[in-house]
């Protein structure tokens, strides 16, 4: 899978993705990283990317033609049309896991980290094929937002979690937040690890976690279990996390 960058600042994308599961994926071969600078595409001796705003008002717009011109070079370097341009801002969908998991799919995501107060409208309309967004918030750029698509979607791809980790992308987790995980020493301060885990007994074990997935669920983000159609073994493990409770 190939992931393009459309970033003025590509040492930033490059410099964060060369770490962990990403930098991993990156050497072998697995994933593809490019990033194209829209500063390389102006025409001008100023190397302007930005304009005022029309209509007035604070900040800067980046302009539409050094953003064509970045994100046909990545096109004509990769997949041509056959890849998917996504702008990344608070307008977008919100990257969910399950927008992470469709995106495992596609040869090539081109991934636009604005700048400034944003990018022409214009451009989003006819280049963009997707906006998406970390959430309902404001962050200084793109980048970190593309980031995050680039590591999400990286460690689904085949080869890139060893096999003792792909087990966390097991059905029964799409969806739940992450059970509770604990490691040596057995005893913090009178803490202790809870005792079906240190029992070996596997099938006890993954019982827990899927009980502890559904109750933090239940507890902490109860809106997310409504788009998930509980089998009747989750419902009863719910019921017993919920009675455990009181
Ligand atoms: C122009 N620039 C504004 C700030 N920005 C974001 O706040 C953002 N990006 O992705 N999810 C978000 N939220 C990126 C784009």
């Amino acid at each position: 899978m190939r992931f393009d960058v459309i970033t003025l600042f590509p040492e930033m994308v490059k410099a964060a993705s060369r770490y962990g599961v990403t930098g991993k994926a990156i050497d072998n071969g697995v994933v593809r990283l490019e990033t194209w600078n829209p500063r390389d595409y102006t025409h001008d001796k100023h190397r302007t990317v930005d304009d005022r705003p029309y209509g007035g008002g604070p900040g800067m717009v980046m302009k539409y033609q050094p953003l064509f011109d970045a994100v046909s070079e990545a096109k004509e370097n990769g997949f041509g049309d056959r890849a998917k341009v996504v702008y990344l801002s608070p307008q977008g969908r919100p990257i969910t896991q399950s927008l992470l998991n469709e995106s495992v799919h596609c040869e090539q995501l081109i991934l636009v980290a604005g700048r400034y107060e944003g990018i022409d409208e214009r451009f989003i309309e006819t280049v963009c094929d997707e906006e998406w967004s970390l959430g309902d918030y404001v962050i200084s750029g793109g980048e970190l937002a593309a980031l995050i698509v680039v590591d999400g979607v990286s460690r689904l791809l085949p080869g890139v979690l060893g096999d003792e980790n792909s087990a966390l992308q097991d059905s029964h987790m799409d969806g739940l937040l992450d059970y509770p995980h604990f490691t040596r020493p057995e005893n913090i301060e009178g803490r202790v690890v809870p005792e079906v885990l240190l029992s070996g007994n596997h099938a006890d074990i993954e019982r827990w976690r899927l009980k502890q997935a559904l109750g933090r669920t239940w507890q902490r983000r109860p809106e997310l279990l409504k788009n998930k159609q509980l089998s009747d073994v989750e419902y009863e493990l719910l019921q017993e996390f919920i009675v455990e409770l009181v």
